[in-house]
């Protein structure tokens, strides 16, 4: 949905139910400061020895957005929503949410943020119940909106009946659902959610799906990476092509992709597709 259609903001408890959970809304928590973009990334630059990971990256996700970055292996996509997170400390340029100085005041801009990093060690020693409860204390809520946001969370993950299971014997799936859950439990006013949906099975994700489009609906922003072109094309209202560390192309998705698919898009701009050939011992048969 381009920002323009952003619905005004509903209560809480008029947004479609996500699920058996209504999500809150993230603007009753953190009134409107001003008509910034909800990220600004400005001359971006990060280096690992001689391997230049992202060179340069300017972008503008607009508050109220569903934006996905999408790219190649290795374009720079996780180092570029590290650095846009407090994650990774950049090389060079600027990270602004919603118009204030991630890298200048972290604690403060920090506390508008929910981030599900990835390959990021959990506490995976605690219970999935326990872990949220950890995440929402430690947001500084009260026990008792902590307690009932958890109870909602592991319900809209379907993960109630695994709620005191240690998250260290969690399913890649359950443990990206948990950490999900950890991202949006102080209700953020921009989530950053790095591959949400790998792994995580058909139910969840449109499960997770409905979630984050509530949310956004109801005044948040959600920037997520994806390899899957098809889904970011249905789910996105914005995106941008991230390849060798630079942005290809930005802007909503459908001036992005233009006549063509997102997918077809992509692959005219990043290019490289390569033919079988040189696998021919990879033949089973010898006609
Ligand atoms: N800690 C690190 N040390 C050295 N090189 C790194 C490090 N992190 C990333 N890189 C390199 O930086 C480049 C960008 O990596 P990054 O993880 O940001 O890509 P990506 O777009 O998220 O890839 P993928 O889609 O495969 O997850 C890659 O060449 C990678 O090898």
């Amino acid at each position: 949905m381009p920002p323009e259609d952003v619905a005004p903001t509903p209560s809480a408890a008029s947004v479609p139910a996500p699920g058996p959970v209504p999500v809150p809304a993230p603007d009753a928590a953190h009134p409107a400061t001003s008509a910034a973009p909800a990220l600004a990334l400005r001359g971006l630059w990060r280096r690992f020895g001689e391997k230049i990971a992202v060179a340069g990256v300017d972008l503008d996700v607009p508050a109220g957005s569903f934006y996905g970055l999408v790219g190649p292996n290795g374009a720079g996509k996780t180092t570029t929503l590290s650095m846009a997170t407090g994650l990774l400390q950049p090389d060079a340029g600027t990270v602004l949410v919603h118009g204030q100085d991630l890298w200048a005041s972290p604690l403060q801009v920090k506390a508008m943020l929910g981030v599900l990093p990835d390959g990021v060690k959990l506490f995976d020693r605690l219970t999935g119940e326990q872990l949220i409860t950890y995440a929402g204390l430690l947001r500084g809520l009260d026990r008792d909106t902590t307690a009932e946001r958890t109870r909602d969370l592991l319900a809209a993950m379907d993960l109630t009946k695994d709620a005191g299971t240690l998250v260290v014997d969690y399913s890649a799936g359950m443990t990206k659902k948990v950490a999900l859950a950890c991202a949006l439990v102080h209700v953020p006013r921009l989530l950053v959610l790095d591959e949400p949906f790998e792994a995580v099975d058909p139910v969840s994700a449109a499960n997770i799906r409905d979630i984050l489009a509530s949310y956004v609906r109801s005044g948040g922003t959600v920037i997520v990476s994806s390899h899957v072109m098809d889904l970011v094309q249905r789910m996105c209202d914005h995106v941008a092509i991230i390849a060798g560390g630079h942005v290809l192309a930005a802007g909503t998705v459908d001036d992005v992709r233009g006549d063509a698919s997102l997918e077809d898009r992509f692959v005219d701009l990043v290019g490289g597709r390569v033919s079988g050939e040189g696998l021919a011992w990879l033949r089973t048969s010898s006609d």
